[in-house]
């Protein structure tokens, strides 16, 4: 697609950011878009689900691929990876940075593989990869989920973030154990992905460890199954309001314990605000931010052996009869 090969030095610097369910992954790109000054910075967005809610809590639109306020791009990846790829190197003239985020359940081997493979290798550069923790559900996930640890397998640097949320012995433990699976990992403790970009960003980490450690790995084990992990997402729509009583009570005695992260976009018929709702382990909160587009409800549930069905129609109880 591209004629011309690039000199290392022209190649694309390419971050890889990976971790848990609602580790933090979209805030720390959002973090980073805000301050990774003097980059101009292409996103690629992967998402578990069928809706984009992360490139909304990114930008506020839902474009394929679309430039941000600051000059970014973000497209969400569908299918293929190294065709989206492509498309930034396309406007390899006004980019200069990439940076991947995985979704919450993604064996990250394959994509860092992409890049390391044939026809990526020579035009990227895998940077590194970050993986966040999440410093108050991480020793369950790791017992539970096989892409948490290969997750924290292939990172070069480990961000326990939220370690607001978490005890400091608790937080030597976690370390403990992330060292237990990962040997010698370097581990950054954060709140809100805050951490000095310095250290996460254009560092070349890969060259070090990362690409070798990933080139080297077994590759029999990068199915789709464990790529999934054994969760699932349920989305619902809907261009009727929300009651907000309802769905207060759905929050309240409704919500299966199995679902595990859900976000998304909310209309209530008592408010004109555009609702952004975040549900990660058994806690949720609700942002306001104004509409721009004719309002909307768009949720995504992730969990384990979801009943879809139950879901939904549990979620259209919640809407309001009429049209506000
Ligand atoms: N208390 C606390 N909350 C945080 C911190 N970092 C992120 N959050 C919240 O955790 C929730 C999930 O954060 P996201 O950045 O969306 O997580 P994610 O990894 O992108 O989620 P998925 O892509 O769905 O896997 C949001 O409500 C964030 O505001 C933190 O350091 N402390």
């Amino acid at each position: 697609m591209l004629d011309t090969l690039a000199t290392s030095s022209d190649k694309l610097p390419v971050t890889i950011i990976t971790g848990f369910l609602g580790s933090g992954k979209t805030t720390l790109l959002n973090y980073i878009l805000q301050n990774f000054d003097n980059y101009k910075v292409a996103v690629l967005v992967n998402e578990f689900g069928d809706i984009n809610i992360d490139s909304q809590f990114l930008i506020g639109v839902e474009e394929d691929m679309i430039e941000l306020t600051n000059g970014c791009i973000c497209c969400t990846i569908n299918d293929n990876l190294t065709e989206a790829v492509y498309r930034v190197l396309e406007r390899r003239d006004r980019i200069d940075y990439l940076i991947v985020e995985t979704t919450g359940v993604a064996d990250p081997l394959p994509i860092a593989l992409t890049f390391l493979g044939k026809d990526l290798r020579d035009l990227t550069q895998l940077d590194a990869i970050l993986t966040l923790v999440d410093a108050e559900t991480f020793i369950s996930e790791a017992l539970n989920s096989e892409a948490a640890n290969r997750q924290l397998m292939y990172g070069d640097m480990i961000l326990l973030n939220k370690i607001d949320l978490v005890a400091e012995a608790d937080l030597n433990t976690i370390e403990t154990h992330a060292r237990a699976i990962k040997q010698g990992a370097k581990i950054l403790r954060c709140e809100y992905g805050r951490v000095p970009l310095s250290l996460i960003l254009d560092v070349n980490f890969s060259e070090s460890g990362s690409s070798e450690q990933v080139l080297s790995a077994p590759q029999s084990g990068a199915s789709n199954h464990l790529a999934n992990d054994g969760f699932m997402s349920v989305s619902f729509q809907s261009d009727r309001p929300l009651a907000m009583k309802k769905f207060q009570q759905f929050l309240d005695y409704r919500l299966p314990d199995n679902v595990f992260r859900a976000k998304g976009v909310l209309w209530f018929a008592e408010s004109p605000k555009r609702h952004l709702f975040q549900l990660s382990g058994k806690r949720f909160t609700i942002d306001d931010s104004e509409w721009t587009k004719t309002p909307k409800n768009q949720l995504v549930l992730i969990g384990r052996k979801l009943d879809p069905l139950f879901l939904q129609q549990t979620l259209n109880n919640c809407l309001t009869r009429q049209q506000v």
